[in-house]
């Protein structure tokens, strides 16, 4: 079996909580209210910025110079693809001020940056995998699942249920596959902590912005 039919075994209920969360049932029904979406752009606008510069250290990192180039172009699309997104919503809502980092953000924004920067490299990719993987897969799943025509977060819904997307998501579990054929159990298991460990964030990260969760002081 394939490391990710593997791990994905694993996340199953965290991803099964992810998608029966209020956040996402919302934005699939478009009732979401909007200062839950705004904080929520607002603290994805944090991590997306932290998450390419791990994309582009992992890039460097790498032994294998296709997947060095592939980390370097998914930084690429980090910033260009989804940053467009962010501005468009930014500009629609009028969304200007700078917040502050919120806890989870502030964790799972170090998280990234210290798995990256210091654990192996195969670990730092599985580390970021279900960035690009949990995300597809809530992007399907409310695209099959919507019943209303007129989402004012269809734009959401479609980057992440779009090809594009997929295309990278394809890209990222194959070389996470392949690296992790050529590892030993032992750093394969760390590869599956680190791919949980960020998946359970997936779920925080969501969470936290419905609670419109803040430091306390
Ligand atoms: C928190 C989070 N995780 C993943 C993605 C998709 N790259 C995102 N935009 N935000």
């Amino acid at each position: 079996m394939k490391w990710t039919a593997k791990v994905w075994k694993e996340i199953e209920p965290i991803y099964r909580k992810i998608i029966e969360m209020p956040f996402i049932e919302e934005l699939q029904n478009g009732t979401l209210p909007l200062e839950k979406f705004q904080f929520y752009m607002a603290q994805d606008a944090f991590y997306l910025e932290n998450f390419a510069r791990s994309l582009a250290l992992i890039g460097a990192r790498s032994q294998d110079t296709s997947h060095a180039l592939a980390f370097i172009r998914f930084a690429e699309g980090a910033i260009v693809v989804e940053k467009a997104l962010h501005d468009s919503y930014f500009q629609e809502y009028g969304l200007t001020e700078r917040r502050s980092i919120s806890p989870t953000t502030h964790h799972y924004i170090h998280f990234l940056k210290s798995t990256s920067a210091l654990d192996q490299v195969e670990v730092a990719m599985a580390a970021v995998l279900p960035c690009f993987w949990i995300y597809k897969e809530v992007g399907d799943y409310i695209y099959k699942n919507q019943i209303s025509a007129k989402n004012p977060y269809q734009k959401w819904i479609n980057t992440y249920a779009g090809e594009e997307f997929e295309e990278l998501v394809i890209n990222a579990k194959n070389i996470c596959d392949e690296i992790a054929d050529n590892c030993t159990e032992s750093q394969q298991e760390l590869m599956t902590q680190a791919f949980i460990s960020a998946s359970r964030l997936e779920f925080m990260f969501w969470d936290s912005a419905y609670r419109l969760n803040n430091w306390e002081l």
